[in-house]
């Protein structure tokens, strides 16, 4: 029979456990979703797990404002209306074009939103009700380059191809 000083407890210190769930806890966008049912994702930042800690700081500037979608602007919704052959573009012509600071600095309002990503110019107007993040979050960027609010905020997400269709074309600032 062991004396009580040399029992070993099973369970682990706390400080072990807070750096196993800080290595390898992954946060699913939405319950029951996976990423390979998200084709928008490339891939997924870890998330960071709750607890109290010195990583709450950043833990904070993870923190994202996510929007109840009404029915009919689920990304299901949005993949339908993209392979529809509307025209999400809001331009006639059919090419793609060059787009100046000041052209873009035009479609800054919810019925004509334009922004610049990655050096592509995209039509937002149709995607406004879709965006998990919201219409408020959207329109930071309208009218203007959204590509550093965009990566900071979720570099994971393939903008190349949720807006294909909404490509106008070229930034030429
Ligand atoms: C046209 C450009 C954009 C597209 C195509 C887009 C697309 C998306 C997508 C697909 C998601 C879901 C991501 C996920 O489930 O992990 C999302 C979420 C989100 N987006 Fe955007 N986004 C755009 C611009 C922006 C901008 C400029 C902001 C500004 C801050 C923003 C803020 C957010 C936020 C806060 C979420 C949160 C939802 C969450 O926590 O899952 N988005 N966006």
């Amino acid at each position: 029979m062991p004396s009580p000083a040399l029992r070993v407890t099973p369970t682990l210190s706390v400080p072990a456990a807070k750096a196993r769930a800080l290595h390898t806890y992954t946060s699913p966008a939405t319950p029951g979703r996976t990423e390979a049912s998200q084709p928008n994702i490339i891939s997924r930042t870890p998330k960071l797990a709750t607890g109290t800690s010195p990583a709450s700081t950043v833990r904070a500037s993870l923190r994202r404002n996510k929007v109840k979608l009404k029915p009919g602007f689920s990304a299901l919704d949005w993949s339908k209306l993209r392979s529809s052959g509307k025209n999400l573009r809001g331009v006639e012509y059919p090419g793609l074009i060059r787009v100046t600071a000041a052209e873009l600095a035009q479609h800054q309002t919810k019925d004509d939103a334009w922004t610049a990503l990655g050096g592509k110019v995209y039509n937002m107007t149709h995607y406004m009700g879709f965006h998990p993040g919201g219409e408020r979050d959207l329109m930071r960027v309208a009218g203007k380059d959204g590509t550093k609010l965009f990566m900071a905020t979720h570099s994971w997400v393939s903008f190349e191809s949720m807006l294909d269709g909404c490509l106008v074309g070229f930034y030429q600032p």
